[in-house]
């Protein structure tokens, strides 16, 4: 089978959310190995990630030191996301992959994904990146013409415009390396954003993708046959917090749509990821599952996880 693994911010930084590059290697290490897991099985594995809190410590850093150096841009700040995590994901992938003994290559494709100029979301951020704050310093950003969320329990964090994906300009590219034997890291962060260049190709936008959306969009260019969102949960959960939280497990997409639409999942955490697989399999994909990471391998058997299927 072929599979999208997505992987999703919780994946790639320590249980305490936090970011520092040892919690980021340690993470990044146990998600090889998981995923190792699969392409041990027979799979053919692409691989996506999320790039949420190291684009914004990016962005951060280049604020605190605009006296001192010119800031750039926040597609810049997303490829370079791409850069450290597809580095990362390639020393453990390929130390994972040899370990259970189907050594295979990686490569991590600098990747862009198109979205359009006049996306509405430009003129009303809503993806949360960097670190979490206090409502304080959010007030102070927000009068410096920021925009900053309430998150709840954690603190507030800063909000960049996230279009949505048209397109993997990149896709060939993946198809020619998977054709090739390579396990390919591919649209990290969403896909670096860009839009049709008056000077002909494309250039960046300042944005930052929804990964779970660009991983749908992805599966269907390369033809998945399985996409496969991992979090920190096992299942997307109806009722999610009450006492009568029950979890989702196989799904039809009409269903899960209604689910949606009657909003049963966090807004910037479980309903990009139950939206993500729904469309994929509405768009006639065969198959999409959300679990957590180490139930990837189990899920992909149809042993756990939220399993969307195809309407009858
Ligand atoms: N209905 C729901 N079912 C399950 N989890 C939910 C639901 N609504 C919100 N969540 C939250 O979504 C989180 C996963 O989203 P998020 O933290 O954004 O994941 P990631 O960083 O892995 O992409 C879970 O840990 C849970 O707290
Ligand atoms: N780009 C993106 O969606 O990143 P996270 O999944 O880390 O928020």
């Amino acid at each position: 089978m072929r599979i999208v693994v997505a992987l999703g911010g919780n994946a790639m930084t320590a249980t305490d959310g936090s970011s520092s590059p040892d919690d980021q290697r340690a993470a990044i290490e146990e998600a090889a190995g998981h995923i190792a897991t699969l392409v041990a099985a027979g799979h053919e594995v692409v691989v996506t990630h999320g790039n949420g809190p190291q684009v914004g410590n990016i962005l951060l850093k280049n604020e605190l030191s605009a006296h001192l150096l010119t800031p750039v841009s926040l597609d810049w700040c997303g490829a370079q996301t791409q850069g450290t995590i597809g580095f990362t994901l390639m020393n453990a992938l390929e130390r994972r992959l040899a370990a259970v003994g189907t050594p295979r290559p990686v490569a991590t494709l600098v990747s862009r994904t198109l979205v359009d100029p006049d996306d509405p979301a430009f003129d009303a951020p809503t993806k949360a990146v960097g670190p979490y704050n206090d409502a304080e310093h959010a007030a102070r950003m927000v009068e410096q013409g920021q925009s900053w969320r309430d998150e709840g329990a954690k603190g507030w964090r800063r909000l960049v415009p996230s279009p949505e994906p048209r397109e993997i300009v990149d896709a060939p590219a993946v198809e020619a390396l998977v054709g090739q034997g390579f396990l390919v890291v591919s649209s990290g962060g969403g896909g670096i954003p860009v839009v049709a260049s008056a000077a002909g190709g494309y250039e960046g936008i300042e944005a930052v993708i929804d990964k779970d959306l660009t991983a749908t969009l992805l599966s269907r260019q390369v033809g998945a046959d399985l996409l496969v969102i991992a979090t920190d949960v096992e299942h997307a959960v109806l009722r999610w917090g009450t006492p009568e939280a029950r979890p989702i497990g196989e799904v039809d997409a009409a269903t899960m749509r209604r689910h949606i639409e009657a909003g049963e999942f966090g807004v910037g955490s479980m309903l990009p990821k139950v939206d993500a697989v729904t469309r994929f399999v509405e768009g006639g994909g065969p198959r999409a599952v959300v679990t957590s990471l180490p139930s990837i391998a189990r899920a992909v058997e149809g042993g756990t996880g939220t399993i969307v299927v195809p309407s009858a």
